[in-house]
């Protein structure tokens, strides 16, 4: 088995949790509600924003010319056509994509985005790209469940959302992360694959958090306002 399988293995309960997810439920029956898509889109803007920076200190860390290829090919597939679900996603609840830009990171998004950094800035490739593996990896399981399930037809509203996410250039973008986090494990030591394990594990965990994040509208009021009357 290979490092990657062995993770997507660890991984699969965390894989299910958010196929069952009621807003991935949502997306599959067409209908989330609107709230939690706006409160989605806000942060998945700043969350592109930030998965183009780490891509950026990926390409500092890499020593061969097609690594740095790979690195900025993907920055300006996240630029020019991550857009189009997220367009979908603005038609469904009727606001302009541009309103929901510059908002703060809710907790959990934020969360995410600071696990990635500290992986970025304190590891090697091998961490990185395994932190960064499971953003790719989870949405094209989504996809392809989702076309299996309900082989939307154009009048799905979340037509654009599930065929973008089941595209080849999807499982291209997975199995190129994958390929790369293998090799470089190939000559990893325990004591490495365990951080990469690690950090794959979390980045996992962390986008079953984003979405649940985005169902229940999470903001930075965490603590109850009866507690923090009281005290
Ligand atoms: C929370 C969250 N996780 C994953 C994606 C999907 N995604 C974001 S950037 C990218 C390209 C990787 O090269 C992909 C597939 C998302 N939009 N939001």
């Amino acid at each position: 088995m290979t490092f990657t399988e062995q993770l997507r293995q660890e991984a699969e309960p965390i894989f299910e949790a958010i196929m069952e997810h009621p807003f991935v439920r949502g997306i599959a029956n067409g209908d989330v509600p609107k709230g939690a898509v706006t409160h989605y889109v806000k942060a998945d803007f700043e969350y592109l924003n930030a998965f183009m920076h780490l891509y950026g200190i990926a390409v500092s860390k890499c020593h061969d010319r097609d690594d740095i290829e790979f690195f900025t090919q993907n920055i300006d597939f996240v630029l020019n056509s991550e857009v189009h679900p997220h367009h979908n996603l603005c038609e469904y609840i009727g606001i302009p994509y541009e309103q929901l830009q510059g908002y703060p990171l809710p907790p959990n998004a934020d969360y995410y985005i600071k696990h990635m950094k500290h992986h970025a800035h304190e590891g090697n490739l091998g961490e990185i790209l395994a932190a960064l593996l499971p953003c790719p990896w989870t949405y094209l399981e989504i996809g392809n469940r989702l076309m299996e399930e309900v082989n939307p037809d154009t009048n799905h509203p979340f037509y654009t959302w599930i065929t973008f996410y089941a595209d080849t250039s999807m499982s291209n973008t997975t199995i190129n992360l994958r390929e790369r986090l293998d090799t470089w494990a190939e000559g990893a030591s325990e004591r490495e694959k365990e951080h990469m394990k690690e950090a794959f594990i979390k980045s996992c965990q962390l986008e079953w958090a984003f979405w649940e994040m985005s169902y229940n509208e999470q903001t930075w009021d965490l603590i109850p306002r009866a507690s923090v009357a009281s005290s």
